[in-house]
């Protein structure tokens, strides 16, 4: 069992950091619950290799603990964690066969052999690797030695989780979702707590019930694929998931209308009222091409845009338009009539979110 507990966590590579940006972990308090299938998601850079290293005890935290099921496990090494890492490059002997390969952990915790035979078959079952097993690995495709390394993590009956960093990298695209399907069938089998980092949000949200975007050292969300879609609780989760992301607008209280620009926007009054009390200087619209309508007539409710381009992408079609110079997507479902170069946009009152320094905030009109 293996509940991981990160307190107070922190990270920085250098010896005498100075401010935040010196850190690859800011300050981070999380929980992984035991069996939970997880991804960690964000770009490249925010910190998501450096804390998987942490956990599996390849890296010392520079503050804060790590703890499993409750025990702090700071200064204990990788082998002493019961912690698998699968890598974005197979990590396998190239001139032991498949079956040795697999074998490898266990002989190393100098396992009986009457009882590796039987883990092997079994883990080599699960992965379709049973014709492979008498095979140098050196003769093995980029997929199969990935499984090969997944099936090292799996073979051992201590292992209370395993971490995956980007391991589908080096695989071709049309087996990615054979292996993403294999590694959810393993989920569901074992009761193992998987961590799956990656940048690629389809990726996170066909692996994971619950996905962490990270984005410069925190943990920005931790929630469902549809909670990130529809309550992003950061401005860069709106922008990171949905594709394309949320169109953001900076705006301001002024001559009592929200104004974005020079131009005055039409919000709820209890939108309006949010914006008028937020006392900070950023102050966020966040919208989904989703919730964007587009028409030739003006209403009270809409605001004159210039459309740039209309992009027909089959089953719907994606709109971008400028307003106060900045440009939006809109997404216009399939048979929309034609719009011309002048038309209005209406930002669906319940999808308009608040986001004030960054961060969402709940005004009541959603
Ligand atoms: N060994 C190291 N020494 C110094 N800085 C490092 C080291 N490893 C990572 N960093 C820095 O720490 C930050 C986080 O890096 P990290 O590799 O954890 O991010 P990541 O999200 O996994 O990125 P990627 O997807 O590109 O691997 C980056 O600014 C990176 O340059």
């Amino acid at each position: 069992m293996a509940e991981i507990t990160l307190k107070g966590l922190a990270h920085s590579y250098a010896k005498t950091p100075s401010g935040a940006a010196d850190y690859a972990i800011r300050q981070m308090d999380h929980i992984w619950h035991q069996g939970g299938a997880y991804a960690l998601l964000g770009p490249s850079g925010c910190g998501k290799s450096t804390l998987l290293n942490i956990i599996s005890g390849l890296l010392e935290p520079s503050q804060g603990d790590v703890l499993f099921d409750g025990q702090r496990v700071n200064e204990l090494p990788p082998e002493e964690r019961n912690i698998a890492q699968v890598f974005q490059f197979p990590v396998i002997y190239d001139t032991m066969t498949v079956f040795d390969n697999l074998a490898f952990p266990l002989r190393n915790m100098n396992t009986p052999e009457y009882r590796v035979k039987p883990k092997v078959l079994e883990v080599a079952d699960i992965l379709d690797l049973t014709p492979l097993l008498g095979r140098k690995a050196k003769n093995l495709t980029a997929d199969e030695k990935q499984k090969v390394s997944m099936g090292r993590g799996l073979v051992r009956d201590d292992v209370t989780a395993i971490l995956f960093d980007e391991p589908l990298t080096v695989i071709d695209p049309q087996l990615k979702w054979k292996l993403r399907r294999k590694l959810k069938e393993i989920h569901e089998r074992f009761n193992i707590t998987m961590i799956y980092v990656t940048h690629d949000q389809l990726e996170a949200s066909t692996f994971a019930d619950r996905i962490a975007v990270m984005y410069e050292g925190q943990v920005v969300q931790f929630g469902t694929p549809r909670e990130l879609f529809e309550r992003p609780a950061h401005t860069f989760v709106g922008y990171f998931i949905g594709s394309p992301g949320m169109n953001f607008m900076a705006v301001e209280y002024r001559d009592d209308q929200v104004m974005f620009g020079v131009q005055p926007l039409p919000v709820s009054p209890a939108l309006r009222h949010a914006v008028a009390n937020a006392n900070a200087t950023n102050i966020k619209l966040g919208i989904r091409p989703e919730f964007i309508t587009i028409s030739t007539h003006h209403t009270d409710e809409s605001v004159p845009v210039e459309v740039a381009n209309v992009q027909d992408l089959g089953t719907y079609s994606l709109l971008t338009f400028i307003l106060n110079g900045q440009t939006f997507k809109a997404r216009l479902p399939e048979g929309h009539p034609p719009v011309g170069k002048a038309a209005f946009a209406r930002f669906d009152d319940a999808h308009v979110a608040l986001y004030i320094d960054e961060f969402r905030v709940e005004t009541g009109h959603e």
